[in-house]
């Protein structure tokens, strides 16, 4: 290793169980399971520990802006917004794949090591890794990773937004998630999925660790925008005022206008640049559900017994003990 290289402290070992264990019959080679960093504490798959080291040492732009979060907090919306408000409202360019103009970064760590059908249409990991390095400024690049296992320097180098979402949302997102790609193999329910989410042993867990830690880094970082979901749904105008402020661009009402108007769920979801139905044509997604689902807050009413909100509820209470930090159930 060169010696400018930065040495990320974390030991992966295996964790006993996971959700994602139908994952790991399917993928013999996957057989040491799905790793925690230690003292970290973050589930990550040991493909991807292979390379914990590689992405810790990404080399980061001034120009850039990172798009951070738990999974299925809003990621894609963000994304989206950022993009236009840094390109200056080029609907034009937006009409490129998002995957193209702001990469997944450890995503080709995430895949299985020898492929799979569904990801043959992919280019190969290496071509990948490099499309991140060499796209052109200013890039704008997503990741689930906690800000521990991300570059050291990166709030101080470029500006980072960050989205939350209210977790018994994301876990209901996610359990869909999990139904919607075909590699998770996941046939449970969502009582057990949640079970297997508040255990931290779903992939990026634990939830709270991560949010957390990017509440408290924004508080004093002036390069971190903390932004929550449910503000988004709300009040998506001024959500986007927020953000173009936090990029220093101005935009006009018209502009102003455009922005709200291609951002809602509505018009998201019919956007192809965006909802990812690709995955369903490329074979990696089930085709009977969708990326863009359904877009609302509140939507666990529906579907959690009073019983599993209470103990969500009581999870979380006991994980934010000590935090000011709150989330919105529903709106
Ligand atoms: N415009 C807009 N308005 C409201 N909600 C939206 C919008 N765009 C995406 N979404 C919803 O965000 C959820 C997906 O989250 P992520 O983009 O973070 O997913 S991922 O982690 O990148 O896979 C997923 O939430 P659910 O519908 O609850 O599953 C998407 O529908």
């Amino acid at each position: 290793m060169a010696a400018d290289k930065k040495r990320l402290n974390v030991e992966f070992k295996s964790i006993p169980e996971s959700l994602e264990e139908p994952f790991l019959k399917e993928f013999p080679e996957y057989v040491e399971g799905i790793v925690r960093g230690d003292p970290g504490g973050f589930v990550l798959t040991p493909h991807y520990g292979e390379h914990a080291e590689e992405l810790y040492n990404f080399h980061v732009r001034p120009d850039d802006i990172w798009v951070l979060s738990f999974p299925k907090s809003g990621t894609t919306w963000t994304q989206e917004l950022v993009w236009l408000i840094a390109n200056d409202c080029d609907f034009e360019g937006a009409k490129r794949s998002l995957n193209d103009r702001s990469p997944f970064l450890e995503f080709p760590y995430l895949l299985p090591r020898k492929g799979t059908p569904t990801y043959g249409h992919l280019p190969s990991v290496e071509k990948q890794m490099q499309y991140r390095e060499e796209l052109e400024s200013p890039r704008l690049i997503k990741t689930h990773l906690p800000l521990d296992l991300l570059p050291p320097q990166l709030t101080e180098t470029c500006k980072v937004v960050y989205v939350a979402r209210n977790p018994k949302d994301v876990i209901v997102s996610y359990y869909y998630h999990h139904k919607l790609i075909k590699f998770h193999y996941f046939d449970g329910d969502l009582e057990s999925f949640a079970r297997w989410f508040m255990n931290d042993q779903v992939w990026y867990a634990p939830f709270f660790g991560q949010v957390l830690a990017a509440w408290e880094k924004a508080k004093n970082d002036p390069n971190v925008l903390f932004l929550f979901y449910e503000d988004l749904k709300k009040d998506l105008e001024g959500q986007i005022r927020k953000v173009a402020q936090f990029l220093g661009k101005s935009l006009t009402d018209e502009q102003l206008g455009k922005l709200v108007h291609h951002l809602t769920f509505e018009n998201l979801s019919k956007n192809s640049a965006v909802n990812k139905e690709d995955g369903k044509k490329h074979g990696v997604f089930n085709a009977d559900g969708s990326f863009m689902r359904k877009g609302e807050t509140g939507d666990w009413q529906r579907y959690f017994s009073p019983e599993m909100s209470r103990q969500i509820d009581e999870w979380t209470e006991l994980n934010l003990r000590g935090s000011d930090i709150t989330f919105v159930d529903k709106i």
